[in-house]
């Protein structure tokens, strides 16, 4: 069954930077009713709003200054979404920051932020406020999840457990009793300010570990946020979606660890 983006409402995490803005204007184009950009950093969530409105109806985009760390901040931003549009449909777990010399920061953002969004989805507001049979909620991970990379190992660990809480949230024991798809987006090297990298990486024992990302594929955020539509549309509930080098997105399978077959 396909899940119609058309006439819903959505809340997107981080939607005043490069990725989140992008879903948030892609959502416009496939005609959410309202989306709320639920963002920390208050003068570019007023800028994207400002510019946005110049393209769509201004009465369908709500700024809301939003710490995702913590839950009542959180909480009133699906407030902001009832109160103005009425009902909400579609969660977009996207804030997300690199910083391995302040780690604890990392986790902060990148797994409790998204842990008080399910727990707020699934429990409360996507669960009783949905306004079809179906609400969705996609969690932003990285191909950092599945592809440990040097340098960034708390931030490949959060990303790695957005894709546990995922697959936990999609078990039939939840989706009986909420009724919503929950998917996961792995994007490759994405172009917006969070691959300048100066500052945020740990230094690693040595110098061997490549100091640049210059041998990765680049990809447009513009490019990412299409992949998603159609990942928010047809995907089923529990799945991974590689989006990465300017491709199609595709599913990443995780073995069966019964198939597993080495021994000690
Ligand atoms: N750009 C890339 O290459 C990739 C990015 N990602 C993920 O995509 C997501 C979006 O990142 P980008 O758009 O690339 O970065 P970005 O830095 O352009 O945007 C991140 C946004 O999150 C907001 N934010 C940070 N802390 C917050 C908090 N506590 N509460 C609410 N909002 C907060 C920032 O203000 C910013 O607007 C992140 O989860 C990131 O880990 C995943 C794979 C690749
Ligand atoms: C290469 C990362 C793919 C995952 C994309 C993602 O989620 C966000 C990435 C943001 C930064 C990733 C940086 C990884 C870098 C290391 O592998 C390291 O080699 C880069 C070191 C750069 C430096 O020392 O300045």
């Amino acid at each position: 069954m396909s899940f119609q983006i058309n006439g819903k409402v959505a809340l997107v995490t981080g939607g005043a930077g490069g990725i989140g803005r992008c879903i948030v204007e892609a959502l416009l184009e496939n005609g959410i009713k309202g989306v709320v950009i639920a963002d920390i950093n208050e003068e570019q969530g007023t800028k994207v709003v400002s510019e946005l409105s110049q393209k769509f109806n201004p009465t369908q985009i709500l700024y809301q200054k939003t710490d995702v760390t913590v839950v009542e901040s959180f909480e009133d931003a699906f407030k902001a979404a009832i109160q103005q549009f009425q009902h909400i449909d579609i969660l977009f777990n996207n804030a997300g920051i690199v910083n391995e010399n302040e780690w604890e920061k990392c986790v902060q953002v990148n797994l409790i932020g998204v842990i008080n969004g399910m727990i707020l989805a699934t429990e409360k507001y996507l669960k009783d406020q949905k306004l079809g049979e179906e609400a969705v909620i996609v969690n932003t991970s990285s191909i950092a999840s599945v592809t440990p990379e040097l340098l960034i190992p708390t931030y490949n660990a959060t990303k790695s457990a957005i894709n546990a809480i995922t697959r936990t949230y999609a078990e039939s024991y939840y989706y009986n009793s909420t009724k919503i798809k929950v998917v996961a987006i792995c994007p490759g090297v994405t172009e917006t300010s969070i691959v300048n990298l100066a500052g945020v990486v740990r230094p690693g024992p040595d110098d061997s570990a490549e100091r640049t990302l210059d041998g990765y594929p680049l990809q447009s955020p513009k490019f990412l946020a299409d992949q998603v539509m159609k990942v928010v549309e047809k995907a089923p509930t529990g799945t991974i979606w590689i989006i990465e080098d300017t491709k199609p997105a595709y599913q990443y399978i995780y073995n069966d660890r019964k198939m597993s077959q080495y021994k000690v």
